[in-house]
Formats: structure tokens, sequence, C-alpha cells
């Protein structure tokens, strides 16, 4: 038997939207039976958009309860877990009030601001026992799982360099600049909002890789170019040095040009991974093995998802609330944190301090 996971949607904007879709897909169609994904609530700041959203993606769906206000949504009754699709900055007190009305979340990347807000939402979390997840949807999908089998099976030999960039043009010199990309306030920047992903291939290359043994780097070294409109980031590199297993990760992204591909290459001693672009939601990789005599030998995977990509992560939520699990083990807590004590380093070296205020714990 199914378990059902009854979701309620915080906010209505492009990536709700998204998620949404992916719920709706019928787990069955990529041979998933174990757990089911219901649509209960949607909430927004007006009823009339929580309504539209609804008609539009759940084709009018009249069991689907729209409210205008958050607040509804974590009160009901017959909702499981949230899942809070609003800009960065509001993630921290969406995630604490919903843990507050006992739901399970999934909270959108970045998960918090900072690594302080990630810390008291962990904790809130531990104290009422819900299950807390950022929404890290690329650790989850059928692609990375298919590298990190050929990476950590050990015939590549050891990681060296992982070389990862995320960028996306948002057109920053004519967009307005209340654009959550632009705005301070919104916690805007390439960082905050694409950096996740050059960090989560890291993670997996090299973070997770065996003889690291779960070791956070030891050295971090970062720069940064911002926007002389808003001040946020437009261009942030940085790198991790893993030095237990002597490798180390090249990372950057941008937000004024677009990526290229392959956005991920993952050097070994014995060959080389290249995943192609988009690295959020890959659907192929090469594999390049140098052989004792230095021959090469090639192989290329191909990837298709019935849906975006997001609904794996949604099964991961299911599975771990069903079995009762505080955090998952492929995206876990530990993760989350590094990830945002890293981004505190990366913008303290690069100089963005986001406004007084924006940092609800510090
Ligand atoms: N996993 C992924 O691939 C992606 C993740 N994201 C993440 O999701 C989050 C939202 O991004 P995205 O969907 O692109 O953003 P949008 O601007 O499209 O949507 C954000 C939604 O948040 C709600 N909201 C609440 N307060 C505000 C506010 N002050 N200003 C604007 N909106 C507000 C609004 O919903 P309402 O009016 O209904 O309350 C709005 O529609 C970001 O943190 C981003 O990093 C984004 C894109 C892709
Ligand atoms: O998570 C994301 O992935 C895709 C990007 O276009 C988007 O800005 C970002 O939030």
């Amino acid at each position: 038997m199914a378990t059902v996971l009854r979701w309620g949607i915080i906010s209505t904007g492009k990536i709700a939207t998204l998620f949404v879709q992916d719920l709706l897909v019928d787990p069955k169609t990529r041979d998933v039976h174990d757990v089911v994904h219901k649509v209960v609530a949607v909430g927004s700041r007006s009823v009339d958009k929580a309504q539209e959203f609804i008609a539009t993606n759940a084709a009018g769906d009249t069991s689907i309860k729209a409210y205008g206000s958050y607040e509804e949504v974590y009160a009901d009754k017959d909702v499981d877990a949230i899942y809070i699709g609003t800009p960065h900055t509001y993630h921290y007190t969406n995630a604490l009030d919903a843990i507050r009305a006992k739901k399970h979340v999934l909270c959108e990347k970045p998960v918090t601001c900072n690594v302080a807000e990630l810390r008291a939402l962990i904790a809130a979390a531990k104290e009422v026992g819900v299950f807390f997840m950022e929404a890290m949807w690329t650790r989850f999908q059928p692609l990375p799982l298919a590298v990190l089998k050929i990476l950590h099976g050990g015939e590549l030999g050891a990681p060296v360099v992982v070389h990862a960039d995320l960028s996306f043009d948002f057109n920053i010199k004519n967009v307005p600049t209340t654009h959550r990309m632009l705005d301070p306030a919104l916690g805007g920047g390439a960082l905050l909002d694409l950096g996740p992903y050059p960090f989560v291939w890291a993670i997996m290359a090299l973070y997770e890789s065996p003889a690291n043994e779960s070791a956070p780097p030891s050295a971090i070294s970062a720069s940064i170019l911002k926007t002389p409109r808003t001040g946020v980031d437009a261009n942030t590199a940085f790198t991790l040095t893993f030095e237990k297993i002597a490798a180390q990760a090249v990372l950057s992204c941008s937000m004024n040009v677009r990526s290229t591909s392959p956005g991920v290459t993952i050097r070994c001693e014995k060959g080389t991974i290249r995943v192609a672009a988009p690295i959020y939601c890959a659907k192929s990789f090469k594999v390049e093995y140098i052989g004792a005599g230095g021959e090469v030998r090639e192989e290329e995977k191909s990837f298709e998802y019935v849906g975006v990509g997001m609904e794996y992560e949604a099964d991961e939520v299911a599975r771990c609330v069903r079995d009762g699990k505080a955090e998952s083990a492929l995206w876990g807590h530990d993760k989350s944190l590094l990830e945002m004590a890293v981004f505190d380093e990366v913008r303290k070296q690069g100089g963005y301090a986001l406004p007084p205020g924006v940092e609800k714990v510090v």
C-alpha cells in the first residue's frame, strides 16, 4: 500500500508552479509504487492568486484549498508537509512558522540566508520532531546517482579536481532593481541563487567520496564581482580544498552570462566525467576512461524524466516522513549546514553583506 503525503504549498511563483506540476505526475510513470503525492492546499499572499494557481496548475481541482495567507496553510489539519517556494530571505520565517505548526518542511534552496538561521531551524525541527530538508533536487535525480555510482565505484581512481559552474543571463543591466536576483533585501546575487548547484556537485564528488569520511573543506577561497546597480554579486568564484583526499573543487556562478556545457567536469586519476548543462537537472554525461597504457575508452549516458526533475526530492520527503526520519540520508542537515557556512565565508571574503535586518539570526 502506497504512503500518501499531503502537501501544502507556500507561494505561487515560478518554482512553486514547477514543483506542483511534478507532484501531480503519477509516481507510477517513473516506476515508483511506494509513495503518492497529494496537493491539498495552496497559500499565497493573495487568495485570487492561490485560486488562479490551482486553476492553471491543478486543472481547477476543487478539493485543493486556496488560502490568502501562508498561516492558514500551516494551520490546516489536512496538511502533512509544507513546500516553501518564496524568495530566499523569507525561507527562515516561513520554515520556522511551518515547523512550529508541527509540519514537515521542504524548503527551496538556498535553505536560509546564513548558517545561523539554519542552525536555529534545525534545532526547532528537532524539538518539534518534524522532518526538515533543503530542496536540493539535483541530489535525488537518477543522473547524479548514476554519476556517483561510477565515481565512487573506483574504476576512475580518486577524484582530483572538480570544476562546476552555473550561470544564467538575467539581463541584469535592464531588469528592475526590485527583481529578486538584484534586490539585496531579497538576498539577490548569483551566489545564493545559483551557487547551490556547483556546490552540490562538489559535495557529491568530493565531500561524499568514501575516503573523505565527511571531512569539511580545510580551506575556502573566494572572489566576488558586484553589480554597480545594487551591489549584489554578479559573478562569484570560489574554491574548496578537501585536504583529506587531496582534492579541490573550483566553483563559479554568474548571473550576466549563459552557462557553457559541460557544466561539471570531474577529473580523476584514471579518467574524467563531463556532465552536460544545465547542471541542476542534467540529462546526459560522458565518461572517459584512461587505461594503464594510455588508451582511452568513452561512454555516454542519457536520461529522460517524465516531470521537471523535482519529483525525486518529493519522493524522498514522502519516504523519510513515512519512516519517521528527521533528515534525509542523501541531503542531510550536515550538507546544508556546510553550504551555508561556505556561502557565509564566500560573502565575507567577497565583501557582500546583506542589508541590516535581512538575516533574522546572526
Ligand atoms: N529549485 C529550483 O530549480 C529553483 C529554485 N528557486 C528558489 O525558489 C525561490 C523562489 O524563486 P522563484 O520561484 O523564481 O521566485 P518568484 O518570484 O517567481 O516567486 C516567489 C513567490 O514568493 C512569494 N513571495 C512572498 N513574499 C514575496 C516578496 N516579498 N517578493 C516576491 N515574492 C514573494 C510570491 O508568491 P505569493 O504572491 O503567492 O505569496 C511569489 O510568487 C528562491 O529561493 C529560489 O532560489 C527558484 C527557481 C528554481
Ligand atoms: O534554482 C535555480 O535554478 C535555475 C535558475 O534558473 C534559477 O534562477 C535558480 O533559482
